[in-house]
């Protein structure tokens, strides 16, 4: 018998096609030369929404647009659009990415993010701060008010060598369950990202948001409590540790005010919801 597909699972991936048509709309232009695009299964709908705008509005005569990957998923979803990839060590070195589509596992009120989900962090954060804005593009299972709510744990990307040290530290920070993640098949091994390394997920409570800090709670780890921006810098702190999967600290046009380039942030999130509509949220835009 053919699988059967739950209607669930049928308003969740029409609410991701719509947020990435939304976002692709407000965002993207066949002038563009640089794109980033993400990993994982929403932004499938964001390449495929570029692709129908492209094919409406064809680029100038000559005019390339190229595509940043941020994996080998990521790649083979651009080149099987039709579209051209570029790799990020490839790029021209003063040239900034005009903006990159992601997806995320949870986005906070403040635009803060977990990623990783599918094992992919590394490249995605290299390329959100290569770019001058990262447009987030998710479903309304993402979308809370605080991270950690509903996505249990943050993955962290680590050198296979020092896995069980770094497993031993975030037990001091206060994750005793921290997990290296393995292939469901338990005799394939621990899972590999696209750096060969491994990815330990690490559940804490709720995550504090900057907001909250600056309203006086206090998130620097005791009794547990961490808020976003101290649990993200103590952590990459850990020798062993290539990346976390906490997209924090400034945006796109923070970072530009700043003198900077890019940042982790999203400077905005567009969630399908379950009724059909979107709901966006931005950061705002700084005039010069
Ligand atoms: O590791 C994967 C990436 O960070 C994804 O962007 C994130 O997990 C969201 O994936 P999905 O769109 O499949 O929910």
């Amino acid at each position: 018998m053919a699988p059967q597909k739950s209607p669930d699972n049928d308003r969740i991936e029409a609410a991701k096609r719509k947020a990435a048509y939304r976002a692709v709309e407000e965002h993207f232009d066949s002038s563009m030369r640089f794109v980033g695009i993400g990993s994982g299964s929403t932004i499938v709908y964001g390449v495929e929404a570029i692709k129908d705008h492209l094919e409406k509005n064809p680029p100038p005569p000559n005019h390339m647009n190229w595509f940043v990957p941020t994996g080998w998923n990521s790649r083979k979803v651009i080149e099987e659009a039709g579209l051209l990839p570029i790799a990020f060590d490839s790029l021209p070195r003063e040239t900034m990415i005009e903006v990159c589509f992601d997806g995320a596992d949870e986005v906070d009120e403040e635009l803060n993010c977990i990623k990783g989900g599918g094992a992919c962090l590394f490249q995605e954060k290299l390329v959100a701060c290569r770019s001058k804005k990262f447009v987030c593009i998710a479903d309304y299972r993402k979308q809370q008010k605080r991270l950690l709510t509903n996505w249990p744990s943050i993955p962290i990307e680590v050198a296979p060598i020092a896995h069980a040290s770094v497993l031993r530290e975030l037990k001091l920070l206060g994750s005793p369950d921290a997990k290296l993640r393995e292939h469901s098949v338990a005799k394939s091994g621990p899972i590999q990202t696209d750096q060969s390394f491994y990815i330990i997920d690490a559940p804490f409570k709720t995550l504090l948001s900057p907001l909250d800090v600056k309203n006086g709670s206090d998130g620097s780890g005791k009794d547990g409590q961490w808020d976003v921006e101290a649990l993200a810098a103590r952590i990459k702190m850990i020798s062993g540790v290539l990346e976390v999967g906490l997209f924090h600290g400034m945006n796109g046009y923070e970072a530009q005010a700043a003198g900077l380039q890019g940042g982790q942030k999203p400077v905005a999130v567009y969630f399908g919801m379950e009724d059909g509509e979107i709901s966006v949220s931005r950061a705002e835009e700084i005039k010069k």
